[in-house]
């Protein structure tokens, strides 16, 4: 009996981390800031307009994409738990976006590679611990983070594209990937996996040598302004379309597909100083009738996380 029993123990798989568990983990890694995200903790507010392109109806045939134009509540962010993290450090951007029309609300939360560092939720956790400050040295232990390479590869990929480029100049000079799939296709439309890109039209610039000496920690914002007290700043989004063998499940895979499908267009108009964002969650979940989750894991695991981070950061805690 004790035999049997212990042999149907060990035949379980490893227990999927529990939405706590997720906050947990980015707030041991980057520490706790009261009233803030537990991710993209550093961040600001925008407002805009998405104005959906001619054949984005045919492609998700929900009533938001046959608006002419749907308002967009926007937030700019830098990645991690850390709110005074510098603007130039090489970690990734954030985009968010909540298009509302038609009766529908679209939330797009985009970062600034097209891959994610982690395939499974364990996996992010792992990642993270790796990265838990030394108390000596204030810094992650490098040993921790090799070991961590070697239990899961999946962990490597999103890093190495960071430390390929500097930061991007400005939150209009870089593009921004979903990195998990979604489903496409409303009644009586064929189904059809695709991740979000979404393309600058200033083009991708990354910050110079010189500008990575000479900047100071915050700029983005500033800049943001600047360019947005002359013209909007515009996106193109796009659903990318996967090409035969890319992974509809692992986000940290690249996609190979180069077919992809124009959804329409963001203008960002103006910055949003009075901070409306500031007490939304944007989720992941937040789709169209015609758009549906993946069964990728990641992305399944995402929801549950980000309420704990709304009650943690609502509470103070
Ligand atoms: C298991 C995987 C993940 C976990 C546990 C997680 C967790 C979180 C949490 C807790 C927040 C803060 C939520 C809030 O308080 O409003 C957040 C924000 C964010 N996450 Fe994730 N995340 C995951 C994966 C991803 C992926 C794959 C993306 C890819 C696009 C992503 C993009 C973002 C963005 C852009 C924000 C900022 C949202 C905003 O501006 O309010 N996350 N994440």
């Amino acid at each position: 009996m004790t035999l049997s029993l212990a042999a149907h123990a060990q035949a379980q798989p490893p227990a999927e981390p529990s939405p706590a568990a997720l906050v947990d983990a980015l707030n041991n890694a980057f520490g706790k800031h009261a009233g803030k995200r537990a991710s993209h903790a550093k961040g600001f507010c925008a407002t805009g307009v998405f104005t959906p392109a001619p054949g984005a109806a045919g492609f998700a045939g929900s009533p938001l994409f046959r608006q002419s134009s749907v308002a967009a509540q926007v937030r700019f962010s830098v990645g991690g738990g850390n709110p005074g993290v510098s603007d130039k450090s090489r970690s990734v951007r954030g985009l968010t976006m909540r298009l509302s029309g038609g009766g529908e609300v679209y939330d797009l939360l985009l970062l600034s590679e097209p891959v994610f560092f982690a395939a499974t939720p364990a996996s992010f956790v792992s990642f993270l611990e790796a990265r838990v400050p030394d108390p000596a040295t204030r810094k992650p232990d490098p040993q921790k983070i090799a070991v961590h390479n070697a239990a899961y590869p999946d962990g490597t990929r999103q890093p190495a594209l960071l430390a390929a480029h500097a930061a991007p100049q400005s939150y209009a000079t870089t593009a921004y990937f979903s990195n998990n799939a979604f489903v496409f296709g409303g009644e009586g439309q064929a189904r059809q996996h695709a991740r979000i890109v979404v393309e600058p039209q200033a083009g991708t610039h990354y910050l110079s040598a010189d500008q990575e000496q000479s900047l100071p920690d915050q700029f983005l914002q500033a800049e943001l302004r600047e360019r947005l007290g002359k013209d909007a700043v515009a996106y193109t989004i796009y659903a990318q379309l996967p090409a035969a063998g890319d992974s509809l499940l692992d986000p940290s895979q690249p996609w190979q597909g180069s077919a992809k499908v124009a959804l329409g267009t963001l203008a960002v108009q103006a910055l949003d100083d009075a901070g409306a964002c500031d007490g939304v969650v944007f989720m992941p979940g937040n789709l169209p009738a015609s758009i549906a989750m993946s069964d990728d894991p990641i992305l399944r695991s995402r929801a549950a996380a980000y309420a704990v981070s709304l009650a943690r950061r609502s509470g103070g805690k």
